[in-house]
């Protein structure tokens, strides 16, 4: 570190207080009934990646020629139709990818390729050989304007920036027509647009234009980037209303939007951007790229998706898009990060997952119908990401929660009277435990307390037939086992349960009612079983719920009646 940036870094002592001189804000632009507002995006823009040049420029490592090569497949499955291949004039590896792209004829038919260079004689001039041979390219050159880099960077006034970049545009207007092969675009690019005059940016922007000349038949693009950003994405909309306004020839020029994510509002700065006039969007995926990143083109375009408009992306696989990301960039997709992230269609807390349970269970399956679910406001499976991650569960779950982890991940369908007692075991656990519960933790509690539940009574014989007096009737003859005494009992009723808890009545073991019974086939492999529920209220007034699962849906049920009469002998403080 050079001594002045130490000597300033030392003495910078923490944030200002009250009257903040240091910064100032960004003077409002005069933009008179500006009309963005009450637009409304209708299509999306035409995408640019530039992960590849923006992205990788960013990296502490930048990518090799492999990292590259698999990156650029990726967006061209994505559905990029331009890609921002390189600054070939940067590094051999830059220029070689170029080549390798080319040569190989690894570009396919509908795909263009762009390539950027600062307003250097020798750096455009390698810049058009690393594209020779391409069918159709987009040559894109770009020179700061801001009044800070033009008298800190260059040294200059505007009319010799101005300068700066009439010469490079001619220069590449003359070496266009040795790229015989290929159909050429020019891209100009005010770089710091943001943070210029706006009759500068007019000024220089058109300058640009007067030497390349496009026509509405063959437009040139016009870059205007957020390069750092330093306002409200409305002043960003103001700034590309007012040059929209401004600008001659506007109909043969393309509007393109770059922007930055320093105040983390790259995204709403490009949708205002396109609501102000903005036809392009030059990003990347996640919103890699220089400091905070460039715009998130996943979100962005997914934002437009969850809104109806089919952005023309596909990201149906964004798992393993992301995973091919992190591999070529080395950079981690945080947890929270919008659709990508590993927690953004989970719920932890009770009245998400509450209403989440209930959005699922009443979502219309049509294909096409419309998307209803609180709290997730779009289908993760339209991203190829799964349902079973939705509901996870810790201290702040609830019982709804817990219930669709047990359906969801193991078919088991709780009454839904059953969910507040089972919700309280669950709950003590996480408390004690202060951490997540996997389903296979949750599903374990389960078991411990409902399926292997003991205590004194026990089922040694059981039988259970349909009545011969009445079709709606069962007969159960059952042998049970109560502290080591068996006793044989018997008794009619209209469920297996009823006839159950029946026998146990008259032969005086248990003087218990049956409150609720509920039983489903479970499978599990091949193996087709049954479980059932019951709710009991006990002689002594408890009430409680038992559960079984066993060969046939009458022994699940007699085994449940056990179940419950077995807990309610047990010390079950946080249950009963
Ligand atoms: C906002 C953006 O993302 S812009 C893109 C930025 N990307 C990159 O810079 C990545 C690739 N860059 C590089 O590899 C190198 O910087 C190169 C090859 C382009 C140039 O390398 P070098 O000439 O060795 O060094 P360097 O970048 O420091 O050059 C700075 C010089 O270029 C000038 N310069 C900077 N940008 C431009 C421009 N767009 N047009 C013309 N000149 C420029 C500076 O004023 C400075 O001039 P000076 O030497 O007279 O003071
Ligand atoms: C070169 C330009 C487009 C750029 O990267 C920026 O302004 O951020």
């Amino acid at each position: 570190m050079t001594t002045p940036v130490k000597n300033r870094l030392e003495a910078a002592k923490g944030m200002q207080k009250g009257r903040i001189t240091k910064y100032r804000p960004y003077p409002p632009i005069e933009l008179e009934e500006r009309r963005w507002p009450s637009q409304v995006l209708t299509t999306a823009p035409i995408w640019c990646s530039v992960d590849l040049r923006d992205g990788n420029q960013a990296l502490p490592t930048p990518m090799g020629v492999a990292e590259k090569m698999e990156m650029f497949k990726l967006l061209v499955e994505i559905g990029f139709k331009e890609i921002e291949v390189g600054f070939p004039s940067a590094s051999q590896i830059e220029f070689d990818f170029i080549r390798r792209l080319i040569e190989e004829e690894l570009i396919p038919e509908d795909v263009t390729i762009q390539v950027l260079t600062q307003a250097r004689e020798d750096l455009i001039r390698r810049t058009v050989d690393a594209v020779k041979g391409a069918k159709k390219v987009i040559l894109h050159l770009y020179n700061s304007t801001s009044p800070q880099q033009r008298k800190i960077v260059f040294g200059l006034e505007k009319p010799e920036i101005i300068g700066l970049a009439i010469r490079a545009t001619r220069l590449i207007k003359e070496l266009a027509p040795t790229l015989s092969e290929s159909q050429v675009i020019f891209e100009y690019t005010p770089e710091s647009f943001a943070l210029t005059e706006m009759d500068f940016a007019l000024e220089i922007s058109e300058a640009v234009i007067d030497v390349w000349q496009p026509t509405p038949e063959n437009k040139m693009i016009l870059n205007l980037p957020k390069t750092v950003e330093i306002a409200m994405p409305n002043v960003h909309a103001d700034q590309i209303e007012w040059i929209c306004r401004h600008l001659r020839n506007r109909e043969a020029v393309i509007i393109s939007l770059h922007t930055h994510n320093d105040r983390g509002t790259g995204v709403a700065s490009a949708e205002l951007g396109l609501l102000a006039g903005g036809e392009r969007i030059e990003g990347t995926l996640f919103g890699n790229g220089e400091r905070t990143g460039n715009v998130d083109l996943v979100t962005l375009a997914l934002n437009m998706y969850m809104e109806g408009i089919d952005p023309g992306l596909d990201f149906s696989n964004l798992d393993r898009i992301r995973a091919i990301h992190e591999k070529c960039t080395h950079m981690e997709v945080p947890v929270r990060h919008p659709y990508a992230g590993d927690l953004v269609f989970t719920a932890f807390s009770g009245s998400h997952q509450d209403a989440i349970r209930k959005g699922m269970a009443a979502q219309d399956t049509t294909p096409g119908a419309l998307w209803e679910v609180p709290y997730l406001p779009i289908d993760p499976a339209d991203l190829g990401r799964t349902y079973e991650a939705i509901i996870r569960i810790n201290a702040q779950s609830g019982k709804g929660g817990i219930a669709y982890v047990l359906e969801q991940e193991f078919g088991l369908q709780l009454p839904k009277a059953m969910h507040a007692e089972f919700g309280r075991i669950i709950q003590s656990l996480a408390d004690t435990s202060g951490a997540e519960l996997s389903s296979a933790q949750i599903f374990q509690a389960f078991e411990h307390e409902y399926f292997q539940s003991e205590g004194p009574y026990q089922l040694e014989n059981l039988s259970i037939e349909q009545s011969n007096h009445a079709s709606d009737t069962v007969s159960c003859t059952a042998q049970i086992r109560v502290d080591g005494v068996v006793r044989k009992v018997q008794a009619m009723g209209n469920n297996p349960a009823q006839a159950f808890v029946g026998a146990l009545n008259q032969g005086d073991l248990a003087n218990c009612k049956l409150l609720s019974y509920q039983a489903h086939p479970y499978t599990q492999g091949s193996d087709q079983q049954a479980t059932a529920y019951v709710q009991v209220q006990t002689a002594a007034g408890k009430t409680l719920f038992g559960a079984a699962l066993d060969a046939d849906a009458n022994g699940a049920a007699a085994k449940a009646v056990i179940c419950a009469l077995n807990r309610s002998e047990q010390i079950h403080q946080h249950v009963i």
